[in-house]
């Protein structure tokens, strides 16, 4: 590895159990616990190499060079964690279908995290590593990790950080996610959340059922209860859309298509394959399944959906050094 320089590659992850609410703005501290699933088929590659001759950061994603505020900021925070004081150019690359409207904030900011950290010849362990990616965006939390993947609440900065849970190697679970549009999101999550926070009076609620939920879950992961997996994860993201339904101002993330998508997979496990769905601050439907019933399921998408528009992942793995 060259002086001061560092290549990463993180994988995006989808929540099964929401982070939807933070209680502490600076610090991204969430209202409470989450859990996911990082996919093999979506990255970011990151590299940044040091430079004591720059007076500030660099920052190019896709080739583009880019002023980004929070990647600056972020940087602050990197700096100040490995007391390394220079600044850097930062080149990122989304894998991701450009189409798909799925490049996340979550392989992005876990990206920067290990290779910002590493080109200051720091070795973090996980958990710092979560911990700092936290501090780019809550998602990226987890991300840190391969497979399933569940963010502590915490109270404090020291205290909340992802830990990897040690089930996807026994499970043959599949991710579809139905590309519904790529139109730029109306509502950021950061906007999104910080509504209904504010406004939505069901808000209270949700983090006991959130809560709740994510208890189950993990229960239904152990005993490899797919079903159980797969209607707790379907109910609590409804509860999560439910909430900007219920805010002032209101918003939703629902293209027509959404909906479509949802009562087919409704009616595809109707048929009795087991299949559930998800969604997140965009109008794509993730879908959860088997492997084992993947072929079938995806036969019955296609008669919905162009097969381009379906893009099947697999767990994938933890962030990691490229170099
Ligand atoms: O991933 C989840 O738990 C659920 C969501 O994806 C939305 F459905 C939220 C992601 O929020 P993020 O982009 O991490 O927000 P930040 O902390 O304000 O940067």
């Amino acid at each position: 590895m060259a002086q001061y320089q560092a290549s990463a590659r993180a994988h995006t992850n989808i929540a099964l159990i929401k982070y939807w609410g933070k209680k502490d703005q600076q610090l991204i501290l969430p209202m409470n616990g989450s859990l996911s699933l990082t996919l093999d088929k979506f990255y970011t590659d990151t590299s940044v190499s040091y430079d004591k001759n720059l007076t500030q950061d660099e920052f190019y994603l896709n080739g583009a060079q880019k002023e980004d505020p929070k990647v600056m900021h972020f940087m602050d925070i990197v700096r100040q964690n490995t007391g390394f004081d220079s600044h850097a150019v930062i080149k990122s690359t989304n894998h991701v279908p450009t189409a798909a409207g799925l490049a996340s904030s979550a392989s992005a900011y876990a990206a920067l995290a290990l290779a910002a950290t590493a080109a200051a010849n720091k070795k973090f362990d996980r958990q710092k590593l979560s911990r700092i990616a936290r501090r780019g965006s809550g998602s990226a939390t987890r991300s840190i990790f391969g497979g399933f993947a569940e963010w502590l609440e915490g109270t404090d900065d020291q205290s909340s950080y992802a830990q990897p849970l040690e089930y996807e190697n026994d499970w043959d679970i599949r991710m579809i996610a139905i590309v519904i549009d790529d139109q730029p999101k109306k509502v950021s999550s950061r906007q999104g959340m910080q509504t209904v926070v504010a406004t939505s009076p069901f808000y209270s609620e949700w983090i006991k059922s959130a809560k709740t939920d994510l208890k189950n879950i993990k229960t239904a992961l152990a005993s490899q209860d797919f079903k159980h997996f797969g209607e707790i994860a379907e109910s609590n993201a409804l509860k999560m859309h439910a909430l900007n339904l219920s805010a002032q101002p209101h918003f939703n993330y629902f293209a027509p298509a959404s909906i479509i998508a949802m009562n087919i997979i409704e009616e595809i496990r109707e048929l009795g394959y087991p299949c559930y769905y998800t969604m997140d601050a965009g109008p794509n439907v993730k879908v959860i399944c088997k492997n084992a019933d993947l072929s079938v399921i995806l036969r019955q998408l296609q008669n919905h959906f162009p097969a381009d528009h379906l893009l099947v992942a697999a767990p994938g793995p933890g962030a990691q050094l490229l170099d």
